[in-house]
Order: structure tokens, then sequence, then C-alpha cells
């Protein structure tokens, strides 16, 4: 049987909640394929398990000694995959258990394809997909037919394999410009707020999505919130556009940094060496006096890192 390494994860607030988990774990851990679905517990891992490299013990203790979340970094991306299928199902079922919907925002990009074992067998029949709201943390202002458009990655990865009834994904209004499909977004948001399909933060009084499912640029761009962009500091608006954004296409929208950090549960997604960087200034190394996207992801909730070991190759 094929196996896979764990290599390490932090921090760790609920070790002693998971009395399976070994006291001094052997260095990497090896999780064999069938048995890595890894649960929520085992994200929860409250020792650092040192990877292949010693040197970068340090750097995910300083995340995790800043709240920056848990980091679980993967042998390869077939088993992050793996991975975020069921970090994804069990907690859909957990929301929809507790409150009958489960509100998910998906980015575009390369996240898709990450998500492609939750729309394999056993979660595509198992879950219930009746309680879903999917949403769009960013999408490009172009026809939902367009090869540019994050809707149509979805729907072509994701959503037109399980049946997610099709009045519960909200993609943007894409007869509208920019601004307008902005405004648009953010007027359906507070339709589904005030008919309590989507909670709110107590704290800040925006919406709170249960799950964002979050991408990350090689520049630490999250959403499409670039780096150097004044969008980054929006404090009002709960979905903002953008009509110069550096990657292209230039015209998009997306949710703000206030609506973004509400969140219950951030999954931040990230694979390749092209990505290493930002994902090493976000685990508080290097000397950026301006943070980078990625590193004012913040939420109220719970944030998990999903990286390979090419993304973590430079802790
Ligand atoms: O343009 C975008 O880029 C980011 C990152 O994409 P990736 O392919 O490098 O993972 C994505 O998260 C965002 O939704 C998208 O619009």
């Amino acid at each position: 049987m094929a196996s896979s390494h764990l290599y390490f994860v932090a921090p760790f607030r609920t070790l002693r909640s998971s009395p399976s988990l070994p006291k001094s774990p052997r260095f990497p851990l090896h999780v064999s394929r069938s048995s890595h679905l890894l649960t929520h517990k085992t994200l929860a891992f409250s020792t650092v398990i040192r990877g292949a490299s010693g040197s970068g013990r340090s750097s995910w203790r300083a995340m995790a000694e800043k709240g920056k979340g848990k980091v679980v970094v993967f042998d390869s991306e077939e088993d992050l995959s793996v991975s975020l299928a069921k970090y994804t199902a069990d907690l859909a079922d957990k929301f929809s258990k507790e409150k009958g919907s489960f509100t998910v925002v998906l980015s575009g990009g390369s996240l898709i394809k990450s998500l492609r074992k939750l729309v394999e067998t056993p979660y595509v029949d198992a879950v219930d997909w009746s309680t879903w709201h999917v949403f769009w943390v960013d999408e490009r202002v172009v026809p939902k037919d367009h090869d540019d458009s994050n809707y149509k990655l979805a729907f072509a990865g994701f959503l037109s394999k399980v049946p997610i009834h099709p009045g519960k994904v909200y993609a943007i209004n894409d007869a509208l410009p920019a601004e307008g499909a902005a405004d648009d977004y953010e007027t359906c948001l507070k339709h589904l707020v005030k008919s309590n399909v989507i909670s709110v933060s107590a704290a800040t009084g925006v919406p709170k999505f249960d799950l964002m499912l979050l991408g990350m640029g090689p520049d630490g761009h999250v959403a499409s919130l670039f780096p150097g962009h004044p969008l980054v500091k929006e404090k009002e608006k709960w979905v903002t556009f953008i009509k110069d954004s550096p990657k292209p296409p230039p015209e998009r929208i997306t949710f703000t940094f206030p609506v973004i950090n509400s969140s219950a549960n951030i999954a931040l997604v990230v694979c390749g060496a092209g990505k290493a960087g930002p994902v090493n200034a976000a685990s508080g190394n290097g000397q950026n006096s301006d943070p980078l996207p990625v590193q004012m992801v913040s939420p109220e909730g719970e944030l998990v890192w999903f990286l390979d070991k090419d993304a973590a190759s430079k802790l």
C-alpha cells in the first residue's frame, strides 16, 4: 500500500482532547493512504511534528504562536485533496445538523481542482447537498460561459457533479458592469442575512460564512485582493470591485477583508513551489513592511492551511 507523510501540524488547542494521538510522535508521521482521510482531530494535533527539514519547525511554531491557524503539509496535492474533501464534508455535516444549512464560499483558480475528491465516492453520495448554499469570494466580470469565469470553472469541476439546488448557487449577475455586479452581490448577501440563510458575526455585524475555501496567488493575493492595492484596506463594503487587477482579467468583484475575516472557518489551500515565498512570509519569516493580502487573513473562527510540501518548502 502506498504511504504518505503528514509532515507536521500546528498549532494546537486540542491535543488533550485527542487521546488517540501519540504523545511522542515519530518524525515524520507516516499515514497510510487508506487511513489518511485526516480527521478534524488530527488537524488539531497539538505538537509540531518535525518535517524533513528541522529548520521548518520554528516557522510553524511562529505561525502557531501568532494565532495564524493550523497547518497541515502533505506529500502531494493528491493527498491534500483527499483531506480537503473530508474536512469540507465534516464541516458541512456539522453546520447542516446544527442549523439546517451550510454556507460555503469558493475561490476560483487551482482550488477547484483540489476539491475534486468531494465529488467522488464516498462524499458524492454521503453528503446532504440539499443544505448547501454556494458563494464566490471573487469573480471575474465576464459572462458565465467565458473561460475566465470562476463560476464556469466551479460548474465544470464541482457544481455539475453534485445535486445542489441551482437556486442556492449564488453566481454574480454577469449582465452588469463591475460596480453594479458588486452592489448586486452585496444586496443579495443582505437578503440572505435577513432571511437567516447566512449567519452574522456578533462582533462585526457582517456575514459570517460557515466555510471559505481560499486559494492564494504566487504574489500572495487572496480573492481579488492584491498586494499594494487600496482595496485591501476596504472596511465598509462587503463586496467591492476592481478594474485594474494586475492578474487578468482586469475587472472583478471581490469580498472584502471584513467579510473574509468574519468567517467561522477558512481553509487556505496552497500548492506549488511558486507559492512558497508568500507562505513563508505568512509564517512570520521575512521582512515585508506592508503585509501581503494572505497575511491579512485572520478569521474570527478557525483557519487551517492545507499545503503541499512544495508550498511549504521555504519554511
Ligand atoms: O485570480 C484568482 O486567483 C486566485 C489564485 O488562483 P490560483 O490558480 O493561483 O490558485 C484565486 O484564489 C482567485 O479566486 C482567482 O480569481
